[in-house]
């Protein structure tokens, strides 16, 4: 339909909402809206669904004529808005991303189903789009978050393109291609948690360790606070492995993890699997007593394991050794001479008689 028939059109609709949002469209001189007859409600419907194909932009001129249908066929989600960020078309993927009907989405603003972060960056870009007088350049793809209609919030991957007013017959319009980005971005913390975190005991890695390793210790340097380190190492673990089977050896060594864990004396410390058998604890602001303390805790709590529910026998123990260095006085110049240092008070801790905690001096 030619926009000089769409003048003719007349709306007769209890729908004040709708005589605004043709308004927005520029066509309302040529629509007059009065209250219908009460028996008529259908042919109201009929009508009011036809104005809204008019704003929706299906039936403006040619090029949006065709633009409307091309979108609403394509498999991505595409909406077009004006130069004042106001949705003028939407295909039914976008308003299924913007969790609501189509309707309800046409005449609203796009940037209040901006997660808050963005808004500011998308009202000035539009602000600057308006003003400039050359083509707008296009902008993104960009990660942003969509604040949906029914209050949930989704991570999308948007571009915006220029239609320019050449080509819409009235104005620079704005077509954005959003796609959801749930799928991948659930995907990739899975990813990035299983590349820090040790697959038999749960706990954290030795890549995860190392890194936060030197956090903490860049912490400890510029803030003056102590560091601790703890190396644990389950004594003669190969006798139990030779004794009782490796699928139990890791039913074990799980176990331990579990204690070791729990043992921690604050949030900000971390219990990692540094090797094969052994252990790490990093303790950030905590002084030699505190990490004794833990030591303590932890020998105790894995001197009282028990295996029974593994089928072995109730006499069944294990115990482990443990090494201690602390900074606090700048006395290790690295992380990597703090770690050395637990090393070697372990290897004592090994030498004494296992079962023991040994403090680097
Ligand atoms: N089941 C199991 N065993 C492991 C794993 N990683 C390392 N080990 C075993 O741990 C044992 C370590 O043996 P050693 O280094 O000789 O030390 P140890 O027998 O504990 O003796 P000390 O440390 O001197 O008390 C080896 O038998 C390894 O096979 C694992 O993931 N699962």
């Amino acid at each position: 339909m030619s926009s000089a028939s769409v003048k003719k059109v007349v709306v007769d609709t209890m729908n004040q909402d709708l005589a605004k949002r043709l308004e927005r469209m520029g066509i309302s001189q040529d629509i007059t809206c009065s209250q219908p007859p009460k028996d008529n409600l259908d042919r109201a419907k009929k009508q009011l669904d036809f104005a809204d194909e008019l704003i929706s932009g299906t039936v403006k001129n040619d090029f949006l004529n065709a633009l409307g249908t091309v979108i609403n066929y394509m498999s991505e989600a595409i909406f077009v808005v004006n130069g004042n960020g106001v949705f003028e078309m939407i295909n039914p993927l976008a308003a299924q991303l913007f969790g609501a009907p189509r309707e309800a989405l046409i005449g609203q603003q796009w940037c209040d189903f901006l997660g808050h972060q963005h808004k500011d960056e998308y009202l000035s870009l539009f602000v600057s789009w308006k003003k400039c007088h050359e083509l707008p350049s296009n902008h993104g793809p960009k990660e942003v978050v969509i604040h949906r209609a029914d209050s949930l919030l989704l991570d999308v991957d948007l571009s915006l393109s220029c239609l320019p007013a050449s080509q819409t017959g009235s104005e620079n319009l704005f077509i954005g291609v959003m796609h959801n980005l749930t799928t991948h971005k659930a995907e990739y913390h899975e990813l990035k948690r299983q590349a820090r975190t040790d697959r038999l005991t749960g706990l954290a890695n030795r890549h995860e360790f190392d890194e936060m390793l030197q956090t903490s210790w860049n912490d400890s340097i510029n803030g003056h606070q102590p560091l601790s380190l703890v190396i644990i190492d389950v004594d003669y673990f190969k006798l139990f492995n030779d004794r009782y089977g490796h699928v139990n050896g890791d039913r074990c060594l799980q176990k331990i993890a579990q204690v070791v864990e729990k043992a921690l004396p604050s949030r900000q410390c971390l219990a990692a699997r540094y090797g094969g058998e052994e252990f790490a604890l990093i303790l950030p602001n905590c002084n030699a007593r505190t990490a004794e303390l833990t030591a303590k805790r932890v020998q105790a709590a894995i001197n009282q394991l028990s295996f029974t529910d593994l089928g072995l026998h109730p006499s069944v123990r294990v115990s482990v050794s443990q090494g201690i260095a602390v900074e606090v006085l700048g006395q290790y110049r690295t992380p990597t001479a703090l770690v050395c240092a637990a090393d070697t008070a372990l290897y004592r801790a090994k030498s004494d008689g296992r079962n023991r905690i040994n403090l680097s001096l």
